[in-house]
């Protein structure tokens, strides 16, 4: 398969070597210095960017038929766009806020964590978050996913950023010297605390989910997420 690496940074080049040790290669890699996107020799395109510069490369990548997956965070209020285009262009298009196998099994058992707890009002949820000082973004995408995932669960009805509501999720985002991602879910009454936590020790395992579901989309058309690929759940 021939990739374009849509973001060539400390994803980029993690996602270039796990390509190319299962068989890939790179077509075309993109960064900011990048003036014009030649997909005519790209299979598939991975696009872990920047906030600011994920919805043109994806559209790039649709208006090129190529099927297209996208890791990078912090441009969700543009999603809903985004599916709308990839359906007019009759395209494939994937966006997870964590690619690593570790983390969407951990969205499971939030999952089910969020709704055995749902009738316990006794618990305070809290969400912590910690990464790098190079993020740009906060709260990170995998914290919304949890944060989204517990209101479908539960009677939370939204997330806030470090605020206390009682009525809103609070997530706190903590940023500490190359944390490559640490996840925490904390429900804490006067006599016990259940707590699970997911931590990244490196960025090996969301490069290689990337890989695997850039695999997985070639072949399709539609809109999918890591749900699609993974068989768990
Ligand atoms: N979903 C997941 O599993 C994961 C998601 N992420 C997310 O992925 C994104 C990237 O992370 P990371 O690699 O650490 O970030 P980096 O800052 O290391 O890399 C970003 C890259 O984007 C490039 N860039 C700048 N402008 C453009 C443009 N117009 N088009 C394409 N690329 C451009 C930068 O170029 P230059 O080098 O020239 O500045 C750089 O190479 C973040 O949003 C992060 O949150 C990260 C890890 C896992
Ligand atoms: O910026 C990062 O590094 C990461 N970003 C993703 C997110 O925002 O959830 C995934 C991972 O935690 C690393």
């Amino acid at each position: 398969m021939r990739i374009a690496l849509l973001g060539y940074g400390k994803m980029g080049k993690i996602i270039e070597r796990v390509a190319e040790e299962r068989g890939h290669s790179i077509a075309l890699k993109v960064d900011s210095k990048t003036t014009t996107l030649d997909f005519s020799q790209t299979d598939v395109a991975i696009d872990f960017s920047l906030p600011t510069t994920a919805v043109k490369n994806i559209k790039a990548a649709l208006d090129h038929n190529i099927p297209v997956i996208s890791g990078t965070t912090g441009w969700l209020s543009h999603y809903d766009d985004i599916v709308t285009y990839c359906k007019s262009k009759k395209g494939a298009f994937l966006y997870a806020s964590n690619f690593s196998l570790g983390v969407n099994i951990f969205f499971e058992v939030n999952r089910v964590l969020a709704s055995l707890i749902a009738n316990y009002p006794d618990y305070e949820l809290n969400i912590e978050e910690i990464h790098h000082t190079q993020k740009l973004d906060a709260p990170s995408g995998t914290a919304i996913s949890l944060a989204e995932d517990i209101i479908k669960n539960s009677n939370y009805k939204n997330w806030t950023l470090d605020e206390a509501d009682s009525n809103n999720i609070k997530i706190k985002a903590k940023r500490i010297v190359d944390v490559p991602g640490t996840h925490i879910i904390n429900y804490n009454s006067d006599v016990d605390s259940i707590e699970i936590k997911h931590t990244a020790h490196n960025r090996e395992g969301f490069a290689l989910g990337a890989v695997i579901a850039a695999e997985w989309i070639a072949d399709k058309k539609g809109v999918f997420n890591m749900k699609d690929v993974l068989n768990i759940g």
